[in-house]
C-alpha cells in the first residue's frame, strides 16, 4: 500500500468561514504549541497552577486524548506508523457508499454501535457485532474506540471487522492524523471526525487524510452553524470533495448523549440541500429510542440516509 506524505489544501480558514453569520463554537484543543505544556520523552514540562479546568466532558476528553497521543507518538513516530501500515496486510476497505446505493427507497439504513460495558469487557465485541449484523440486518457497525470515558480499544475494531462483512466505523476523538493510521491499521473502513473538536479547516484536512488512507470520512455535526459551514464549504467546492457523510448528533457536551430534539426540523431544513450536493446524512439515536421500522421509515422520509442505534450492549436481537 502506497501512502501520501503531503496533504495539500486549497484554501485558508478565512476563506472557509467567509460570509458565515455564526462561527463554529469549537471546544478548546489543548496544544503543546501554545506554551501550556510540553512533553519531552516521558517528562511533562509546564507552569504549575496556570492550567484551566476543562469546561465540559468533551473538552476533558479532547485534552486527555492530546496527552495520550503525544506520548504514543514519541514511542511510535508517524514515519513508523506509515511503514507499519504499508507493510501490513489490511486489505481493501469496505465501501460505505454501496450501502446507500443498494438501499430500498424511503427507509434509512440501520447502523449499530458497539460499546464496551466495562474496561474488562474484552470478549463481547465479536458476538454482539455478529448478532447486530445478522439478526438486525445492520449495514455498518460503529465501534466506540474512545478509551478514557467509554473503555474503548482499537483491537475491538479489528475483532468486529473479522466477525462481520459490513463496513466498520471507528468513533474516537481524532486530534492528530497519526490516529488515522492507527485506525486503518486496525481495519477501520471509516472514521468519525468531530467538527466541534477540529473546527472547519482541520475537519476538512483530517477528512482528506482519512480518504487518502482509503477510509470514508464521516463528519459529526452538533448544531446549525457546523452544518451550514460544511454545506457552504461543499457548495463553494472548498472541501476538496471531502464532505460526503454527515452524522447529526446534537450532544449534551457533559454527557455526550445525543438528543433527537430538533432532528426532524434540521432534516427539513438541510436534507434537500445535502442531497443536492451528494451528501449522505446519518442520525445518531439516543439510547432510549429503539430503531424500529416505523422510526427508520419516518427519519428516512425526512431525508436521513442512515440511523445509528446506540443499543448494542447485550446479545438480544431487537
Ligand atoms: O461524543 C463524542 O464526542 C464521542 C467521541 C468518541 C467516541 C464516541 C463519542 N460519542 C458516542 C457516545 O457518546 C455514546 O456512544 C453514545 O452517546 C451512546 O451512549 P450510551 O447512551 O451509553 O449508549
Amino acid at each position: 500500500m502506497q501512502l501520501a506524505w503531503v496533504l495539500p489544501l486549497t484554501c485558508s480558514q478565512e476563506e472557509y468561514s467567509q460570509g458565515k453569520k455564526e462561527k463554529i463554537e469549537q471546544v478548546r484543543r489543548r496544544s503543546i504549541r501554545n506554551g501550556r505544556q510540553v512533553y519531552a520523552e516521558n517528562v511533562l514540562w509546564g507552569v504549575e497552577g496556570l492550567e484551566e479546568e476543562p469546561r465540559n466532558l468533551l473538552e476533558e476528553l479532547v485534552w486527555a486524548k492530546e496527552r495520550e497521543i503525544e506520548v504514543r507518538r514519541q514511542r511510535m513516530p508517524l514515519a513508523l506508523m506509515k511503514s507499519r501500515l504499508e507493510k501490513s496486510d489490511v486489505g481493501p476497505t469496505r465501501n460505505l457508499d454501496a450501502i446507500f446505493s443498494e438501499r430500498a427507497s424511503g427507509e434509512s439504513a440501520l447502523f449499530f454501535r458497539y460499546q464496551r460495558c466495562s474496561p474488562e469487557d474484552t470478549e463481547s465485541a465479536p458476538t454482539l457485532a455478529a448478532v447486530a449484523a445478522e439478526k438486525n440486518d445492520a449495514k455498518a457497525i460503529v465501534v466506540n474506540a474512545e478509551s478514557r470515558h467509554f473503555y474503548g480499544n482499537y483491537e475491538d475494531i479489528r475483532r468486529v471487522h473479522e466477525t462481520v462483512a459490513c463496513p466498520v466505523i471507528c468513533h474516537d476523538i481524532f486530534v492528530y492524523p497519526w490516529q488515522l493510521y492507527d485506525a486503518r491499521f486496525h481495519r477501520a473502513d471509516a472514521c468519525v471526525l468531530i467538527t466541534k473538536v477540529l473546527g472547519l479547516k482541520d475537519t476538512i484536512y483530517f477528512a482528506k487524510a482519512t480518504s487518502l488512507l482509503g477510509m470514508a470520512p464521516i463528519i459529526e455535526v452538533h448544531d446549525v452553524p457546523e452544518i451550514e459551514s460544511l454545506l457552504d464549504a461543499k457548495q463553494r467546492q472548498r472541501d476538496d470533495g471531502q464532505v460526503r457523510f454527515l452524522l447529526f448528533a446534537k450532544r449534551d457536551l457533559n454527557s455526550l448523549v445525543p438528543s433527537l430534539d430538533d432532528t426532524t426540523a434540521l432534516l427539513s431544513r438541510f436534507a434537500q440541500d445535502a442531497k443536492h450536493l451528494g451528501i449522505r446524512l446519518m442520525i445518531e439515536l439516543p439510547r432510549e429510542r429503539a430503531p424500529n421500522a416505523a422510526l427508520l421509515q419516518e427519519l428516512g422520509e425526512h431525508g436521513a440516509d442512515a440511523v445509528l442505534a446506540s443499543a448494542m450492549r447485550d446479545d438480544r436481537p431487537l
